[in-house]
């Protein structure tokens, strides 16, 4: 049903099902039909990386977020992959998170759209049954950082600038509880509850330190980090990693699928809020003068 939603996303935003087919084909060419999202197979290997490419930030526009999802289903359904680097096209940025253009001066219809979108990303990757390492080469806040908590491994890039965390607050929005529950499950209760209330951004050193990431390297060695990574994974048989990361992971979806739907009346309704909208412009607005 998501899929189906996904793909009426995609449909009007103009992008054709059949060649973003072959953007996640496994021949070990890339291909690029699917306009945000390459994909580097590597059949022989069962790994294939996912490189965001929506300029300028890799924010998760709807027509992102739709084609990531599609893409994520693609290689899960396929059995060729076991394993899923994600990383940036664009060394520099991860992802800026959500688009805040998606969530400002629309309609509720398109709210409740987006946030549909945002929580099936995170329910494709938390329970993926692929091994996803997410390789952070950039800079990577809220919707970002939720991106690579999803993932079963995280290693960042080390550069002052490639700052990882859940900095909502800093907007005057509130992280919502599937959010914290990632973030909890990452880095527990006490260190979660600083983080979330003081909208941290953590440098790699002090994000290697209260675990929201597993390694920090030089930024030459991310990608090869990952790989090496993956394929120790890929060492351990595949059901009982899967049944072990379900075991550990399912209650935390399930959370959320048992109340998707007041979760999107939530989103809306907060959002909705002239508050919050005035919030979210000035944010906007500092954005913009920050570069002048
Ligand atoms: C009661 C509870 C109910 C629950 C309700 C739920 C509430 C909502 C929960 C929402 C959850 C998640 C939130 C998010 O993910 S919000 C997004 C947070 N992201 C950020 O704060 C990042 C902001 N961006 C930056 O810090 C920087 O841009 C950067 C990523 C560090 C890059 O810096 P840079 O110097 O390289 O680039 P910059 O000049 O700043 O930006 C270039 C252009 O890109 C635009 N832009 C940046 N970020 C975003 C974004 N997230 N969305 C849209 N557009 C973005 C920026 O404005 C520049 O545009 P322009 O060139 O000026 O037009």
């Amino acid at each position: 049903m998501a899929l189906v939603a996904a793909r009426g996303t995609l449909l009007r935003a103009g992008v054709r099902l059949g060649t973003e087919a072959a953007a996640c084909g496994r021949n070990g060419t890339r291909r690029s039909a699917s306009h945000r999202v390459l994909v580097e197979p590597d059949a022989a290997a069962g790994i294939a990386t996912i490189k965001f490419k929506n300029p300028p930030v890799n924010s998760l526009t709807l027509e992102f977020l739709t084609e990531l999802i599609i893409c994520l289903e693609k290689l899960e359904n396929d059995k060729t992959f076991r394993g899923v680097i994600l990383t940036s096209n664009s060394p520099g940025i991860f992802s800026a998170g959500l688009d805040l253009r998606e969530m400002c001066g629309k309609n509720p219809a398109h709210y409740a759209e987006y946030w549909r979108a945002v929580q099936e990303l995170w329910l494709k990757l938390y329970v993926s049954n692929m091994i996803l390492v997410a390789a952070i080469n950039g800079a990577s806040p809220a919707g970002g950082c939720l991106m690579s908590l999803s993932c079963d491994y995280r290693v960042l890039a080390d550069n002052p600038r490639y700052k990882v965390g859940l900095n909502e607050t800093l907007l005057g929005i509130v992280a919502p509880f599937w959010f914290r529950d990632t973030l909890v499950n990452t880095i527990g209760h006490r260190a979660s509850e600083r983080a979330l209330q003081l909208g941290l951004l953590f440098p790699p050193a002090e994000a290697l330190q209260v675990g929201m990431v597993d390694q920090v390297v030089p930024e030459d060695q991310v990608h090869s980090t990952a790989l090496s990574v993956i394929t120790q994974w890929l060492a351990i048989p595949d059901h009982a990693r899967q049944l072990t990361k379900s075991m550990m992971r399912k209650a935390t979806t399930d959370n959320l699928i048992k109340q998707r739907e007041a979760d999107i009346q939530n989103f809306v309704s907060f959002i909705s809020r002239d508050s919050i909208q005035k919030s979210l412009q000035m944010y906007i607005e500092k954005l913009k003068q920050k570069k002048s």
